[in-house]
């Protein structure tokens, strides 16, 4: 059922669909009276007034607007973990290079409401500036309720089960090696038809994601913009007991009962869309001669702050991909950064870690804090004769998001049975291969430096 679903396709694309032909008002977006008896709803992206080349909205034909519904109320007990204001009382900092172990499934009923929780992040939501790294691990499919995030926008990256996602503009489809972005606002509900899921979710608050200039790259490469799709107008003329929207709004979760589907959107149109993505279609750039290049060559989308080239939040990728680098270490160098980068892995094996860094898992290193391939992968790379060969990485795929923004941890986050205490073990073995004439001193005090060389 869900393979078989059809999607529009194109990034940042003004596209329209609809369930019904003749649904979609022509030649005017309000009508006196809409076709089919519908109603007319905005949802806008942007303000109103951002130029035209920024300006996110869609129109949505619906059976009743999303205005018919009781008042909303604090959930309670709702979901503790979520946070969208990163300050002292919410808040811890630390450089310290951290990484976790993939989470256990539980055995508790939990949907995707309830199984997301914030790793870190970094302004807040109220200001629109910032954003909150997020994972979920969930069991159950969301069940006669759907989820608002009035604070930003998700980018979901599925690691384990699948995904079905039935969102105001219609129906997604995701699994691992996939990724979703469901814009702020949005309402959605997530069924998840393999029960035990998990993944990651990078939430950004004042700006949308787009494409990566592709500069001398030329036109061609990294993420094509007919490779993202779209839902096509899927509705619901269902009524409900007792249906419920959960709306995120400053990290607190708040419910408003209605007695009817919020997906009841017959038609639409605009370029204010949830959107999916096959990361197999990435195209990599890399290298042909000598040296590593930087990681940004693998940004799918980039969610930009007010400086030129300066992200909020990148998201890259480490896809299946031919190394050719001659007389070059090809794993990642060692690095401090000025970003912050948090990292997790959907399969196999990363190149830079070979043990510890596990499906599921994740890493953060924030800025400046010192990292790069484990002594293992330093090791043997170095002792590797045939290192010129090509040589193709297969069956691995992580990803990272890099911010400019120096995130804070959550204290469920550093309190975590999953969270490796033994993580700087990785580095700490690493050998010196300094191979210059050593300093040496004899009993007499005379130093080697100081006996003449015959
Ligand atoms: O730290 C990491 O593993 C991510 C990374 C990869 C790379 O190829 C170069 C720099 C970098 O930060
Ligand atoms: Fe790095």
């Amino acid at each position: 059922m869900a393979e078989e679903l059809e999607y529009l396709s194109g990034f940042g694309a003004h596209l329209s669909s609809e369930a019904i032909p003749g649904a979609l008002p022509r030649n005017q977006n309000n009508p006196l009276l809409c076709p089919l008896g519908l109603c007319a709803e905005q949802l806008s992206g942007t303000s109103f007034t951002s130029p035209r080349h920024l300006n996110q909205c869609s129109w949505f034909y619906r059976i009743k607007p999303s205005v018919t519904h009781e008042p909303f109320y604090p959930c309670i007990p709702g979901n503790k973990r979520l946070i969208s204001e990163f300050n002292q009382q919410t808040t811890s900092a630390t450089p310290t290079q951290l990484r976790w172990r993939p989470a256990e499934f539980s055995k508790i009923p939990t949907d995707f409401i309830d199984g997301l929780y914030t790793v870190c992040g970094a302004g807040s939501s109220f200001l629109r500036h910032g954003y909150a790294i997020h994972m979920y691990v969930a069991n159950k499919s969301m069940e006669g309720r759907a989820f608002c995030n009035a604070d930003g926008d998700f980018l979901i990256v599925p690691q384990h089960g699948k995904l079905f996602i039935t969102t105001e503009c219609g129906k997604l489809y995701a699994q691992p090696g996939e990724i979703v972005v469901i814009p702020q606002g949005f309402r959605f509900s997530i069924d998840l038809p393999d029960g035990d899921s998990r993944g990651y979710v990078a939430e950004i608050f004042g700006t949308h994601f787009r494409l990566p200039d592709l500069g001398p790259i030329g036109a061609n490469g990294l993420a094509a913009p007919r490779d993202f799709q779209v839902p096509k107008a899927w509705y619901e003329d269902a009524s409900y007991p007792n249906y419920t929207i959960v709306q995120k709004f400053g990290g607190e979760l708040f419910m408003a009962k209605q007695d009817f589907s919020p997906f009841n959107v017959v038609a639409w149109h605009g370029n204010y869309v949830p959107y999916k993505y096959d990361l197999s279609k990435f195209c990599p750039f890399n290298t042909v001669l000598f040296d590593h290049g930087d990681p940004s060559i693998n940004t799918v989308l980039t969610a930009p702050t007010d400086k030129p080239g300066v992200a909020l939040l990148d998201f890259v990728i480490f896809p299946p991909r031919w190394l050719v680098a001659e007389n070059t270490f090809r794993p990642p160098y060692y690095h401090r950064n000025c970003m912050t980068e948090f990292m997790g892995l959907i399969h196999g094996v990363y190149e830079a870690k070979q043990d510890g860094f596990l499906p599921g898992g994740a890493s953060l290193h924030s800025c400046m804090t010192p990292h790069g391939p484990d002594t293992k992968t330093f090791e043997a790379t170095i002792s590797r004769n045939e290192v010129n060969e090509p040589f193709r990485i297969e069956g691995t795929l992580a990803f990272m998001f890099e911010s400019s923004l120096i995130p804070r941890v959550c204290q469920w986050a550093l309190e975590s049975p999953g969270l490796d205490k033994d993580y700087y073990h990785c580095w700490i073995g690493l050998k010196s291969h300094f191979s210059h004439n050593k300093e040496t001193v004899d009993e007499n005090g005379t130093k080697s430096s100081d006996i003449p060389q015959s």
